[in-house]
């Protein structure tokens, strides 16, 4: 089958990019652009499909460009402090006769028989005469027919995007509309039998469509006017039908899903039975089943269904076409030198792009790669820039400098790296920041011991620790002081006494009661990855238990948030998971209390750091307490207080 074979080779991004270019320019998708009037005062932003021409001179009358009087100059030469000159004042309706002047205003229409303005201030006035001390020059203070522009005169070239200026240009020359390259019409398809409209219609195995406002959004960012298809189920027809009803009325058509080899994967068919499909399968990561092709002239581009995908193929094969398409110039993508904060693994043939957090940490510029599924769509929101690896490495190691390219205008300056373990009181934590100082807080969750090697790698502001040492039986101060030295530069801060327990579905369905619950052969558990604190704690009561982690089922299965854990409980993937309280409580389930420990922040700023005293006085506010100990389960008596160095 040809999707098949086509799949299977997938293209370097270059050559399909190559390909895809080069066939768009050769049938003519760049050329002979459609066009539309626009009034003149609503072009901003529009691209001018031809050079453009003043009806009119500006100004289209000689006019006064100064208050004062308006007079023959010749009448005026030979005056001097030692020889004044008298004029006589003419009313505006007398005519002119020499030796006269009349009173002007700027911007009046110079008086038939005048060619000079004497501005006001020069001027002696008494008893009908102005007297002046110094000559005219003809046409002094004069501002003359077209001085400005002059009719027939270029005003704007072709495909010139129209600035505020050019529109009070246009408007000034007599243009009341311009001609302007016509936005292309972009029809985005949802594809899937799983996809619904509308929150009521979610249940297990439906999925919101999110996809289709997203590129809608894009287009519309990028210049073009989306029109968004109904979802359109996995049926082959039905999403031929809608593919060759939107070409009637659109410059491109997109689909979504359905790319890549499933059993309802159509979409490659589709085009191949539609048009011509130049690419399908290019070896990027992620959006690797993108399908290009040509059908009656126009783009149809096959975007795969996970939303990060979506995005990332649209960025790189819609983006550019609809830039062209209207002659407007490819916005330059600023990028910044950053060193990643660790390991990244990739695979060689293919080229990774890995949506990262940017901060400065003492004076180095680190990037924190983010989640890289392709269904996380919170990795493109939380995200400042991406950083690609290309095809030929197998990765990027830690501290690596590498170039990130970033979303927009970003102020990496103003962002405070959290890498560590995360908590949900950090969130707060960084809408305060936000508020008070204009900070933006990333967390990077790589739970307690990543944390510490951040902090001692200079590669995050904040890590939040909670990790609990087996042979004195106090927290997180004999870590710091094992794994970091220290030099002045970072201290560690007591953020919250917090609770620790089990999470389990409401009404505890399985009757778990402690921890001695786990080694049920009917209890399923979600741990936490290795080197997290709540991982640690529960180790530690294990073994006071004289319980073996082996004798539990899903002490293997790792996820690396709280929220995860009761995430996975709630959806029924586990019974049980070790987590706060807040977290069972912000998803509905039922906590049972195990421990209280301790969550401190080892904050990774110079003394004199403005940000160290704003972290502190923010934790200990009264506020700031109040909001964190409504989430239940924390106690932030001694919030701020220094705990080491
Ligand atoms: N056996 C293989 N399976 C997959 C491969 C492969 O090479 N062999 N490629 C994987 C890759 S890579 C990607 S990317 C996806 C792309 O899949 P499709 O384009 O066929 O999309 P679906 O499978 O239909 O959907 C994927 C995922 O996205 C969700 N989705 C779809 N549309 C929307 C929407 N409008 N809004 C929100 N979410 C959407 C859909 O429900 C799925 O969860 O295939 C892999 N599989
Ligand atoms: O290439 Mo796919 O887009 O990673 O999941």
């Amino acid at each position: 089958m040809h999707k098949g074979k086509a799949y299977l080779h997938c293209l370097p991004r270059q050559q399909a990019e190559r390909i895809w270019w080069d066939k768009l320019t050769a049938i003519g998708y760049f050329s002979g652009l459609p066009v539309q009037q626009v009034s003149a005062g609503e072009a901003l932003g529009r691209v001018t499909a031809q050079c453009v021409y003043a009806r009119q001179s500006v100004p289209h009358y000689n006019s006064s460009a100064m208050d004062g009087i308006a007079v023959k100059a010749q009448d005026t030469f030979g005056a001097g402090e030692t020889a004044p000159r008298k004029l006589v004042v003419l009313k505006s309706d007398e005519p002119f006769a020499d030796a006269g002047c009349y009173i002007v205003d700027t911007g009046d229409v110079m008086p038939a028989g005048t060619n000079a303005v004497i501005m006001v201030e020069d001027v002696h006035f008494s008893e009908g005469y102005a007297t002046i001390t110094a000559a005219a020059a003809p046409w002094q203070h004069v501002r003359v027919i077209g001085e400005d522009i002059v009719t027939n005169e270029m005003v704007l070239l072709e495909h010139h995007v129209i600035t505020p200026a050019d529109i009070a240009a246009l408007l000034a020359a007599g243009l009341d509309s311009v001609e302007v390259v016509a936005k292309p019409k972009v029809t985005v398809i949802p594809t899937g039998s799983e996809l619904v409209a509308t929150h009521r219609e979610l249940k297990p195995g439906t999925i919101l469509d999110v996809n289709s406002h997203m590129l809608c959004a894009a287009v519309t960012t990028w210049g073009g006017v989306p029109n968004r298809h109904a979802i359109v189920c996995d049926d082959y027809q039905q999403i031929k039908e809608a593919i060759v009803d939107s070409l009637q009325v659109s410059d491109m058509v997109i689909t979504n899903a359905g790319t890549s080899a499933g059993t309802e994967d159509f979409t490659a068919d589709i085009l191949v039975e539609l048009g011509e499909v130049l690419v399908h399968g290019v070896a990027i990561k992620p959006g690797k089943p993108v399908v290009l092709a040509i059908c009656q002239g126009k783009p149809v581009i096959g975007l795969p269904g996970y939303s990060v995908s979506a995005m990332l193929t649209a960025e790189l094969f819609v983006r550019n076409v609809l830039f062209a398409r209207q002659k407007l110039p490819r916005p330059q993508v600023e990028t910044v030198a950053a060193a990643v904060s660790r390991q990244v693994y990739s695979h060689i043939g293919v080229e990774e792009y890995v949506r990262v957090s940017l901060g400065e940490v003492q004076g180095k510029t680190v990037a924190a790669p983010l989640g890289r599924g392709a269904g996380l769509i919170s990795s493109l929101t939380k995200a400042q820039g991406t950083l690609v690896i290309n095809e030929t490495k197998d990765g990027l190691a830690a501290g690596t400098v590498t170039p990130i390219s970033l979303f927009g205008k970003c102020s990496v300056g103003n962002n405070i790296l959290s890498v560590g373990s995360h908590d949900l009181a950090l969130e707060i934590l960084g809408v305060f920041l936000g508020r008070q100082a204009n900070l933006a807080l990333s967390c990077a969750n790589v739970g307690s011991m990543g944390g510490i090697m951040a902090i001692r790698n200079n590669e995050a502001h904040i890590a939040g620790i909670h990790m609990l040492d087996e042979g004195s039986g106090e927290f997180n101060v004999p870590f710091v002081k094992r794994y970091l030295t220290n030099n002045g530069s970072w201290c560690l801060v007591h953020l919250a006494m917090r609770d620790q327990g089990l999470m389990v579905l409401p009404g505890n369905p399985k009757g778990i009661q402690s921890l001695r619950d786990l080694v049920r052969p009917d209890v399923e558990y979600v741990n936490r990855q290795r080197g997290a604190g709540t991982r640690m704690l529960l180790d530690y009561q294990l073994r006071q238990l004289e319980l073996e982690p082996g004798n539990i089922a899903g002490y293997d299965k790792e996820v690396s948030t709280h929220m995860a854990v009761a995430a996975t409980i709630a959806g029924g993937a586990a019974d049980t998971g070790m987590g706060i309280r807040a977290a069972a409580t912000a998803l509905g389930l039922d906590f049972i209390p195990v421990a209280q420990e301790q969550y401190d922040l080892i904050l990774n700023f110079s003394p004199e750091d403005e940000r160290l005293a704003l972290i502190i006085g923010i934790l200990q506010s009264p506020e700031f307490r109040q909001q964190v100990e409504a989430l239940g389960g924390y106690d932030l008596s001694k919030a701020g207080e220094r705990v080491a160095f």
